[in-house]
């Protein structure tokens, strides 16, 4: 099936079931703190492995205690779909195990 883009309204109703995620109807994006930079470090090699089994891919950037993320699918002109949401539901899920809030 096609993926297609998502109105942003539709993005933000999918945002509900996932806390700290924002959009600006052309990127869904989200901004981890840890209490280490290892730690933060750790996260960005787990988001890593997720993306790859996905093959969708976010703008990743590792700060100090920080990582932040945004993604959208370039295959439908950078616009928000379903795969971004689920790269984003995945991310959430271990996101706990790394101490990230
Ligand atoms: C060929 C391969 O399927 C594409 O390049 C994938 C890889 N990762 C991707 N990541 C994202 N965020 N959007 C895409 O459209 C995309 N396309």
């Amino acid at each position: 099936m096609a993926v297609e883009p998502l109105s942003k309204k539709d993005v933000e109703e999918r945002l509900q079931e996932l806390p700290g995620w924002s959009t600006d109807g052309d990127r869904i994006t989200r901004r981890y703190t840890f209490d280490g930079h290892f730690q933060a470090a750790a996260m960005v090699i787990h988001i890593a492995q997720i993306q790859e089994e996905l093959n969708h891919h976010s703008d990743l950037t590792l700060g100090y205690n920080t990582v932040a993320l945004a993604v959208n699918t370039h295959s439908v002109g950078g616009k928000v779909t379903g795969l971004d949401v689920e790269l984003a539901r995945r991310i959430e899920a271990v996101a706990p195990g790394h101490g990230a809030r």
